[in-house]
């Protein structure tokens, strides 16, 4: 898929992996609408893309994923004002297992209001022109992450959502790949909650597992994260994949082949 002119939506994306996603992307030649709760930041990141790329490239957009009415508002908006959408990156998360409702809310319910109203503008049912979501869960999704259950919960859950989604999308030919990623820990603000006591509660006191976690596989840049998760939104024969992205490299998840036992009816083309 090449990117010049084509329309990008990215959530969470005024710092840390958001930014990074959203700046690869204006740099390969599409627009980016930029959603985020931090009105005053996104601003400011808006003003320095201006600077870089130009004005007409990106688009602010206040927003919380936690809200179905300004999200669906926000799609709206950029559609308008970039005339299409291709690329949706759901990205916004955070960790805090003393309100672990709000955790789910924004990790795991966020991703599924943004890949809904994704879909709705790309698939091709909808007269949409198809498209990639690229939905960001972590390496705590596929293992456990002791000082943060619930955080490893949404991510499990990020995981499985998008892999039924990308079957749902192939059998009932919505033109639209769906894939995640799994990044190991990255230098970005998220990384401080490792062990603190205000994002994981009754579980701080489990940081040294953690922090053995933290010597055992390193910590990438975001620029690293960035060029894989590229590599997802550009190679069109991945849908359904999630890529594990690690300091030595990256790699396509291998799943337990349960698909196969269904009777074919239910999955004919898996
Ligand atoms: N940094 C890391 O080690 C890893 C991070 N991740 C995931 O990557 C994603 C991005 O995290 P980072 O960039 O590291 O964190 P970050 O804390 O640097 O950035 C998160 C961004 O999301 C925004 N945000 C928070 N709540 C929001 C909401 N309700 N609606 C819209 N925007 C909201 C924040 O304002 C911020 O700009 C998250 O889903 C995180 O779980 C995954 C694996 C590793
Ligand atoms: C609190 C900081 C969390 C930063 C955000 C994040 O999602 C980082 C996760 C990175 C990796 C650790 C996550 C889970 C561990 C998963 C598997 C461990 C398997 C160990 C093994 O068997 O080798």
């Amino acid at each position: 898929m090449a990117l010049h002119g084509k329309v990008a939506l990215v959530t969470g994306a005024v710092q840390g992996l958001g930014k990074g996603f959203s700046e690869i992307l204006l740099q390969k030649g599409a627009k980016v609408a930029l959603l985020d709760i931090n009105e005053s930041g996104g601003k400011d990141l808006k003003a320095a893309f201006d600077k870089e790329y130009g004005p007409d490239r990106t688009l602010f957009l206040t927003c919380t994923v936690e809200s179905e009415e300004q999200l669906k508002d926000a799609f709206q908006k950029t559609v308008e004002t970039f005339g299409g959408l291709d690329i949706v990156c759901n990205n916004a998360g955070i960790i805090d297992e003393t309100n672990w409702e709000k955790c789910v809310s924004i990790n795991l319910n966020g991703v599924v209001r943004g890949t809904y109203l994704a879909l709705k503008h790309m698939k091709k049912e909808n007269r949409g022109q198809g498209g990639v979501i690229i939905n960001v869960a972590s390496m705590a999704g596929l293992g456990p992450l002791l000082t943060a259950p619930i955080y490893t919960a949404t991510k499990h859950g990020v995981v499985g959502f998008s892999r039924a989604m990308a079957d749902v999308s192939r059998l009932c030919d919505y033109g639209v790949r769906i894939n995640v990623l799994c990044p190991a820990f990255v230098q970005t603000a998220i990384l401080s909650s490792l062990g603190s006591e205000g994002t994981t509660g009754q579980f701080a006191g489990l940081r040294g597992v953690a922090e053995k976690l933290l010597e055992q596989f390193g910590v990438l840049e975001v620029s690293e994260v960035a060029k894989n998760f590229l590599k997802l939104v550009t190679d069109e024969s991945r849908n359904g994949e999630a890529l594990l992205v690690q300091k030595e490299g990256a790699s396509y998840v291998t799943f337990p082949q349960v698909a196969s036992q269904l009777p074919s009816i239910l999955a004919p083309s898996l």
